[in-house]
C-alpha cells in the first residue's frame, strides 16, 4: 500500500479519468481526520503531476478547499480532505460502492421516462445545493455521477451521487489550458462554454438536459463525426424530440436545452418540474397529475439575474458596456466561477473572447468526455488576422490525449487547424424508425451500427424495439429513487404508447381501455425529411464498378547485398565444406583414440596377412 500525505494509504486504482487516477484508500490506523474513522476505507483521486505542478491549479486548490469540504448533500460524494504535499494533489472523498452511470448505461440500456426524470431531479437537487454555495459544477456527464445502493425494506436500491464537483473548474488553470481552451466534456459543453463565453451556473443545467435526454434515449442529441461537428451542432443545432419522448419530458429538456442560458431554469425548479413529470407520465398516472406534467414549462423558473445579465451583455454587443456586468450576482458567485474558466472577463480576456466567439467553436469541437479544447487557430472564421504560428501540443493536451487511450470516457480534442476552415458536415437530424422498428433502435442516419458515441448508440439485445414498454427500470427495478419514490411500480408505458394504432408490437401488447386518459396527443411526427425519403423511395443506383486502370509495376527494390564490402563468389559454400571437413576429421581422431578401432584395424591387418598367405600357399600347391 502506498501512502498519500501522511494520513491516507492507496489500494488499488478504480479508474483514471482525465484529470486524474482514483484510487481505493484508507485512513492510516494511526491517525485523527475529521469525519472519518482510523482505517476507515475512502476513495482518494491523485490529481495528474501537470496539474499539481502548476502554481495556479494549488493556489486555487488551497483557495476552495473550504468550499469543496462544506458541500454536503445526499446525493453528491462528499470531499472529506484535500492533500497538498510536494508535488502532490490529492482529494479524498466518501467511497461509493457502485457503478458510475456511464458504465451503467452502457450495460443495461436507457431508463424509462419515469425513472430518469426522477433520478435526474436528484442530481438536479445536488446541483441546486452547489449551485446556491457558487459552486458550479461544469463537467456533468453519466460518468460523474455514480450510482450508490441503500437497503431499503430489505430490498437494494440505487441512488446517484455527483462526484468531481470543481474539479473542472480546478483543472482550468491559465497554466494548462491557455486561451480559448476549456476543460469540459464536449458532448454535455454548453454553447456559452463552446465559444468562451462566462459561464454560470446554467451549464450545469444545460448538461442536465443532455444527460436527461440520454439517460431515455441512449444516446446524447447533439452527435457528429467529430469534435469540431459536436461543439458546433452545440451552438446552431436545436435538439429534435425523440417520437417516444413523452411531451411533458420533452418541454423540460427543451427547455434546458436553449442556446440562451437565461432561458434555462434554475436547477430548483428543474428539480421540482421533473418530479411532477415522474408522476404525471406513468399509466397510473392519475388525472390531476397528467394535467400538471402537461403544464410542466410554468414550474420551470428561470434565474433573474441571468436575464438580466442578459440584457446587460445584449446592450454590451450594441453599445459597447462593461461585459464583466454581465454576470448574475445572486445565488451563486459567478464571478468566481467565470474568473477560473480561463476566459475571465478582463480585458485581455474579453479581446480573447471576442476571437472565440467568432470562432464557430462547434467548430473547434469535441465528442466526447473530458476534453481540452486548442486553441482556435488564425485563419479560423471570425478568427482575427495573426501570422500562423505552428503550435506545438501543450503538455496538457498531450496527456490528456494519453488519457483516453487509456479510458474511453476520456478524449482529448485536437483538431487540425485547416479543418476548421473547411466547412464542417453537419450531424444528421434524428431519423425517424421504420413502422415495425423501435424508436432507438439502430444507430442516427450517418452513424455506423455500433459506432454511437461511447456505445450507446448500440441498444442491448433484450430491448426490442417496442418503445419504453421493453425499458427496464435500473438494476432489474432495483432503482428506487429517494424522496418517497422508491416504492414506485416498475414503469410502464406512459398511456399514449398503449394507444398508438399501427406501432410495433410492444403497443399492440399493451393492455387497453385500462381507465386512464390518453396523457398526450401523439408526439409531433419526426422531421419531414425521413418520412419523404421513405415514401418516395429514390430508385436505388448501382455505382458503377471503378474502370479498371492500368498500373504501372512497382519497381523492384534492389537486391540486398551482405554489409560486407568484400563479396567473395562461393565462399559461403567453402566455408560450409571446410566446416564439414574439420568435423570429419576430428570425428575421426576422436574414433581413434577413444574406440577400440585401433585394436580392429590391427586384427583386420593380421586376417588379411593370413589371408594372403593361405591365398598364397593355395595357388601354389595347385601347380
Ligand atoms: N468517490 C468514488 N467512489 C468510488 N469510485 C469512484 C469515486 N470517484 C470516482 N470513482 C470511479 O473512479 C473512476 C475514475 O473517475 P474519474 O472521475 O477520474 O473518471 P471520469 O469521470 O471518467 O474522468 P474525467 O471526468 O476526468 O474525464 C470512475 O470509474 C469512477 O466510477
Amino acid at each position: 500500500m502506498r501512502p498519500v500525505g501522511s494520513k491516507y494509504l492507496l489500494e488499488d486504482s478504480l479508474g483514471r479519468g482525465a484529470t486524474g487516477t482514483v484510487w481505493r484508500g484508507r485512513v492510516r490506523e494511526d491517525v485523527a481526520v475529521p469525519g472519518l474513522q482510523p482505517g476507515q476505507a475512502v476513495a482518494i483521486k491523485v490529481l495528474r503531476e501537470e496539474l499539481a505542478a502548476d502554481p495556479d491549479v494549488v493556489m486555487r486548490f488551497l483557495r476552495e478547499r473550504s468550499v469543496l469540504l462544506r458541500l454536503s448533500h445526499p446525493n453528491i460524494v462528499r470531499t472529506r480532505d484535500l492533500v497538498v504535499e510536494g508535488e502532490l494533489l490529492a482529494l479524498v472523498m466518501d467511497l461509493v460502492e457502485g457503478p458510475d452511470l456511464f458504465h451503467y448505461l452502457r450495460t443495461n440500456g436507457p431508463l424509462s421516462p419515469i425513472a430518469g426524470a426522477l433520478l435526474m431531479a436528484q442530481v438536479a437537487d445536488a446541483l441546486a445545493v452547489s449551485h446556491a454555495d457558487g459552486i458550479v459544477h461544469r463537467d456533468l456527464k453519466p460518468a460523474n455521477v455514480l450510482l450508490a445502493t441503500t437497503q431499503s425494506d430489505g430490498e437494494e436500491r440505487m441512488y446517484p451521487m455527483l462526484t468531481d464537483f470543481g474539479i473542472a473548474r480546478l483543472a482550468d488553470s491559465p497554466g494548462i489550458t491557455r486561451t480559448h481552451e476549456f476543460v469540459g466534456t464536449p458532448a454535455y459543453v454548453a454553447p456559452e462554454s463552446a465559444d468562451g463565453r462566462p459561464q454560470t451556473a446554467a451549464v450545469d443545467v444545460y448538461g442536465a438536459g443532455i444527460m436527461l435526454y440520454e439517460l431515455v434515449t441512449g444516446r446524447p442529441p447533439f452527435q457528429g463525426d467529430g469534435p469540431l461537428a459536436v461543439l458546433q451542432a452545440h451552438l446552431a443545432q436545436e435538439p429534435e424530440r425523440p417520437r417516444t419522448m413523452p411531451e411533458p419530458l420533452w418541454t423540460v429538456i427543451e427547455r434546458c436545452l436553449r442556446k440562451n442560458p437565461a432561458e434555462r431554469p434554475t436547477a430548483v425548479s428543474l428539480a421540482h418540474a421533473l418530479r411532477v413529470v415522474a408522476a404525471g407520465v406513468g399509466v397510473h398516472a392519475a388525472p390531476a397529475a397528467v394535467d400538471a406534467a402537461l403544464s410542466v414549462g410554468e414550474l420551470l423558473v428561470t434565474d433573474p439575474a441571468l436575464a438580466a445579465a442578459a440584457a446587460v451583455a445584449a446592450a454590451a454587443a450594441t453599445g459597447g458596456a462593461d461585459p464583466t456586468q454581465v454576470l448574475p450576482t445572486r445565488g451563486f458567485d459567478p464571478a468566481a466561477a467565470t474568473q477560473v474558466m480561463g476566459h475571465a472577463p478582463t480585458p485581455g480576456a474579453a479581446e480573447d473572447r471576442t476571437q472565440v466567439m467568432g470562432q464557430p467553436a462547434a467548430a473547434a469541437g469535441a465528442a466526447d468526455r473530458t476534453r481540452v479544447m486548442p486553441p482556435m487557430p488564425a485563419g479560423a472564421p471570425g478568427a482575427p488576422a495573426a501570422p500562423a504560428a505552428p503550435e506545438t501540443p501543450h503538455p496538457w493536451q498531450t496527456q490528456l490525449r494519453a488519457a483516453r487511450d487509456r479510458n474511453q470516457q476520456t478524449e482529448i480534442g485536437y483538431f487540425d487547424p485547416d479543418e476548421l476552415s473547411r466547412p464542417q458536415v453537419a450531424p444528421q437530424p434524428y431519423q425517424a424508425p421504420r413502422p415495425g422498428q423501435g424508436p432507438q433502435q439502430g444507430p442516427p442516419q450517418g452513424q455506423r451500427p455500433g459506432q454511437g458515441p461511447q456505445g450507446y448508440g448500440r441498444q442491448p439485445g433484450n430491448r426490442a424495439p417496442q418503445g419504453y414498454g421493453q425499458q427496464q427500470p435500473p438494476a432489474g427495478g432495483r432503482y428506487a429513487p429517494q424522496g418517497g419514490h422508491a416504492q414506485r411500480p416498475p414503469v410502464a408505458p406512459p398511456p399514449y404508447q398503449a394507444q398508438r394504432p399501427g406501432q410495433g408490437q410492444g403497443y399492440g401488447a399493451q393492455p387497453q381501455g385500462h381507465g386512464q386518459p390518453q396523457a398526450y396527443p401523439p408526439p409531433a411526427p419526426a422531421p419531414a425529411q425521413a418520412p419523404q425519403r421513405r415514401a418516395e423511395p429514390q430508385p436505388q443506383r448501382r455505382p458503377e464498378p471503378p474502370a479498371p486502370q492500368y498500373r504501372e509495376p512497382e519497381p523492384r527494390e534492389p537486391r540486398r547485398r551482405s554489409r560486407n564490402r568484400m563479396y567473395i563468389p562461393g565462399l559461403g559454400c567453402l566455408k560450409g565444406c571446410l566446416m564439414v571437413l574439420l568435423i570429419l576429421a576430428i570425428a575421426a581422431v576422436a574414433l581413434w583414440n577413444f574406440t577400440p578401432l585401433p585394436h580392429w584395424w590391427e586384427n583386420v591387418q593380421t586376417w588379411w596377412g593370413e589371408a594372403q598367405t593361405w591365398l598364397s600357399s593355395f595357388s601354389g600347391s595347385s601347380h
